[in-house]
């Protein structure tokens, strides 16, 4: 299989597409991306890195970086997390309040908003705001070896000016007894870690530990075996929100997806591989991104689905 000419491939035709999405304005910090930008990276488990367009533009990896403050928040307390955090799919959109209410304000899953901000209410728990976003920045220079990996603050600043929902998610979960700080500096912590810059490149060598059963790469254990089976098990299952089973139907990889147009996938045992292409599809999941994902699905059989991939 001749990786380099696949990814050509589909950088070209992810070029030249019409339908792109479009940019999630939301945050209006994000509304100013160039929609015609691609990148695509992929680290394989045997130390090579192929990637094509845009891989080494920095993008706001959004809720990519929810894969990263679970694992560090499973670190520091364990099992203990899922009684404040469900494990199921919430067929619901990321930012959703439905559930919350008949829930008693248990989060459905880590990777929605309101999961991902008790996520963040557990690794601020005896740290500074300020202290707790340099942990998971120190996280993630250790993961990819690279020091440069910080926070674009001007979407810091964005999402803290308008993130309503986020807010009022976090008060209600409060109301319930299930956020145990202040709401603004939990926020604050959230808002920070959806606004570090990664590209492709950056991301695809950050979800190596996922891709190598929880072993990194240049030596030792970030996570055990079992815990990245289960991070990826909740990456396939809840990654992509409301559309986590029509992306498990297309390509079949354990992934997450932000709304600046990231997306992480992981072939375990075989790739790590990060897509980012800003516009959005409805579910607010990268439209081309995913597309792009689904072509090398095809081209690879790379799918936790397929004997092909393992063989
Ligand atoms: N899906 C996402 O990437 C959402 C993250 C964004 N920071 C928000 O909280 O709305």
């Amino acid at each position: 299989m001749d990786l380099t000419r696949i990814i050509e491939t589909i950088v070209g035709q992810m070029r030249d597409a019409d339908d792109r999405g479009v940019v999630a304005s939301y945050i209006p910090e994000l509304a100013k991306i160039d929609p015609a930008r691609f990148g695509i990276a992929i680290a394989t488990a045997d130390g090579r890195m192929v990637k094509g367009g845009d891989a080494d533009t920095g993008f706001s990896i959004q809720s990519i970086s929810k894969v990263f403050a679970l694992t560090l928040a499973l670190g520091k307390v364990g099992d203990q997390l899922w009684k404040r955090v469900g494990r199921e799919p919430s067929g619901s959109a990321f930012n959703s309040i439905v559930q919350l209410e008949r829930e008693a304000g248990i989060p459905r899953n880590p990777f929605i908003n309101a999961g991902a901000i008790v996520i963040a209410d557990i690794n601020l728990a005896g740290h500074r705001p300020r202290e707790a976003i340099g942990e998971q920045l120190r996280f993630l220079h250790y993961l990819t070896e690279d020091d440069s990996i910080a926070v674009d603050n001007a979407v810091a600043r964005s999402e803290t000016e308008t993130g309503f929902r986020n807010i009022a998610l976090a008060n209600y979960m409060r109301a319930f007894g299930n956020i145990a700080q202040p709401v603004d500096l939990v926020l604050g912590t959230y808002f920070h870690q959806c606004a570090i810059e990664m590209s492709c490149s950056q991301l695809a060598l950050a979800g190596r530990f996922l891709m190598l059963g929880g072993a990194h790469p240049a030596g030792g254990r970030v996570v055990s075996e079992r815990r990245a089976r289960r991070i990826c098990a909740l990456m396939l299952t809840c990654g992509h929100y409301d559309a986590s089973g029509d992306f498990a139907y297309r390509i079949g990889m354990p992934g997450k997806s932000g709304v600046g147009g990231g997306i992480l996938a992981i072939v375990p045992g075989v790739a790590s591989i990060a897509v980012w292409s800003p516009g959005l599809n409805e579910t607010g999941n990268s439209h081309l991104g995913t597309v792009a994902l689904e072509r090398l699905a095809d081209a690879t059989g790379w799918s936790v689905f397929s004997a092909r991939a393992f063989s």
